[in-house]
């Protein structure tokens, strides 16, 4: 509902981008709150986070820390946690793999860039190989990383349950699961 998100984080993709294009995907409203130097200088509001960092984000009345968390929860609300506890988990190992690669692009771009940089691209194709298995291996490679769609039949607006073709390879593609999607922000993340 438009007006119940609300995400702080600074003026940069970073750790807020994979909640902003799973809300986008989902066709959610939310509120930006931008958080300049300045502001998070004062510390007031680093304070306020549970674990003194953005992003941070509110859901109506309900706060929470933690970029991934605040996937999950996301995910939980709207149907995109797989079909039963089993897929929620290898949601999460997925995921778990995508924070190990982000925290290496991290040290890369923090603490190595200019001498790291040819390494990093070097061991790329083997980092992402576990990520490329699990893809081709499920369900023949036929789409997701996990299950067979994004969102449950039950869950999408009835006129959307008999889509032609094109416009249901179009949505295939369109609907990344978000592990998929961070995965993809792991080339352009700057927190
Ligand atoms: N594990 C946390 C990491 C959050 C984090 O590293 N936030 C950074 C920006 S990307 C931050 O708040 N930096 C400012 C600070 O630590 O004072 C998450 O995933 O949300």
């Amino acid at each position: 509902m438009p007006g119940e998100y609300t995400l702080t984080y600074f003026p940069v993709r970073g750790r807020g981008e994979a909640i902003r294009l799973l809300l986008a995907d989902q066709g959610q409203e939310w509120t930006e709150d931008v958080v300049n130097g300045e502001i998070w200088k004062k510390g007031d509001l680093k304070k306020l986070c549970a674990f003194g960092q953005v992003p941070r984000f509110q859901d109506g009345n309900f706060i929470l820390h933690q970029s991934n968390a605040i996937l999950r929860h996301l995910a939980r609300n709207h149907g995109l946690y797989g079909e039963d506890a089993k897929e929620a988990a290898l949601l999460d190992m997925v995921n778990d793999g995508v924070e190990d690669l982000r925290n290496k692009y991290a040290r890369l771009i923090y603490q190595n860039y200019e001498s790291g940089k040819a390494a990093y691209i070097e061991a790329l194709p083997a980092e992402l190989a576990p990520f490329e298995k699990l893809l081709a291996e499920n369900d023949g490679g036929k789409g997701f990383i996990v299950g067979k769609q994004v969102i449950k039949p039950s869950q999408l607006p009835v006129e959307d349950r008999h889509l032609d073709w094109p416009l249901m390879v179009f949505r295939r593609w369109r609907q990344l699961l978000w592990g998929e999607i961070h995965t993809l922000l792991l080339m352009c993340v700057h927190c």
